[in-house]
């Protein structure tokens, strides 16, 4: 049996890192909150809020913020890494001389290195080898994490008991971790539902109907539980919190950021001005990166190869559907 995990740094003072440093105060845990801005750090420590990324939400549990890094995760028990996927690489090197043998680092980023291909596990792995990689994803939109509203995620680490203890760590009445020993699985699923929630958003906005958005959910299930088995995920993960339930919320809710961007897409905003700032959309990144892996698995990823397409500006959307509607006639489990 692992040993409590008391002392939670969590590093990443946006929407996601924030709310979770909420969830691990409110399960009793002591909670430190990096963040690489000052201002961020001010306000989460003089007013109890951050206004820039979760607006008119004031915590109710108690925790500090720090700008050091190194203070952040020195002594810690746990460490929940909150930044952007594809920040993961730098942080883990950030933190390598200071983190304690054995420490899980429990990934919340939902991506795949870009450069690399690389599952964040196996970034961890590479860059940070002394650490207990951990993963948490499943359906939780910041804000209504926030907000204390019931919330079932995933947490998975190849040993159990890490997995166990990490859930324990977290839990509360309103926010219930399933532990999971699939760690390629979760973190599969809460990558690849980001794509294909902007193909989603798109549908959407495009106006192209309910029956139109439901269709290309079920067929990305698909295409999430090929590639996620050819990468070594166990089919009943994805159909699990971090894959079908975050892809059921992600496709239908234009709270999420990545639908969002679709939903823009459709109702005509050009890719190039999404593109330009605006909100964090993970899948803009995880497309074409799924895509590669699709061809270096033999894994046919339609949606995710039309996403990525239009991401690129190479083709419309209109376009798009025509080519997707009119592929060759197939079985449906083929
Ligand atoms: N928001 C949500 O509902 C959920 C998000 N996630 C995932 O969590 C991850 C983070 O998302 P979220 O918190 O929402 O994103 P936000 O855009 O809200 O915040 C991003 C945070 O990361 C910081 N940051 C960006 N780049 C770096 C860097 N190079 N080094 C250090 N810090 C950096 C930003 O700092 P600064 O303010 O200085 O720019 C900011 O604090 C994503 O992978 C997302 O998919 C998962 C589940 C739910
Ligand atoms: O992952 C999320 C909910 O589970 C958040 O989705 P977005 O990043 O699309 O906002």
């Amino acid at each position: 049996m692992m040993r409590r995990l008391q002392k939670i740094a969590v590093l990443g003072g946006g929407a996601w890192g924030t709310a979770l440093a909420l969830v691990a105060a409110r399960a009793g845990r002591d909670v430190l909150l990096w963040a690489r801005d000052a201002s961020t750090v001010t306000a989460i420590n003089e007013t109890r809020s951050n206004p820039s990324y979760l607006p008119g939400v004031t915590f109710d549990a108690p925790f500090q913020a720090t700008g050091d890094l190194g203070g952040a995760v020195s002594g810690c028990d746990a460490i929940l890494l909150v930044t952007p996927a594809q920040t993961t690489r730098e942080m883990a090197k950030a933190i390598s001389s200071t983190i304690e043998p054995g420490t899980p680092v429990v990934l919340c980023a939902k991506g795949i290195e870009r450069s690399t291909g690389a599952l964040l596990a196996d970034v961890l792995a590479d860059c940070l080898p002394q650490a207990t990689p951990a993963v948490l994803s499943g359906p939780s939109f910041a804000d209504d994490v926030a907000k204390k509203l019931p919330t079932a995620v995933t947490v998975a680490a190849s040993q159990g008991e890490v997995a166990d203890a990490l859930s324990a760590a977290l839990a509360s009445e309103s926010f219930r971790p399933y532990a999971s020993t699939d760690v390629a699985g979760v973190q599969i699923g809460g990558a690849l539902k980001n794509v294909l929630a902007i193909a989603c958003g798109a549908v959407v906005g495009r106006g192209w109907g309910a029956s139109a958005q439901a269709a290309l959910t079920a067929r990305g299930f698909r295409e999430m539980t090929l590639l996620g088995t050819a990468l070594g995920a166990r089919p009943d993960t994805l159909t699990g919190l971090s894959g079908l339930g975050d892809l059921v919320l992600t496709c239908s809710s234009a709270q999420s950021r990545n639908f969002a961007f679709g939903l823009a897409l459709g109702r005509g905003t050009p890719v190039k001005n999404l593109m330009s700032g605006g909100k964090l959309a993970e899948g803009i990144f995880t497309a074409s990166v799924a895509v590669d892996l699709g061809k270096r698995h033999a894994v046919d990823l339609p949606l995710s190869t039309a996403v990525d397409a239009v991401l690129r500006e190479k083709i419309d959307l209109d376009t798009a559907l025509a080519s997707l509607m009119t592929r060759p006639l197939k079985r449906e489990t083929d």
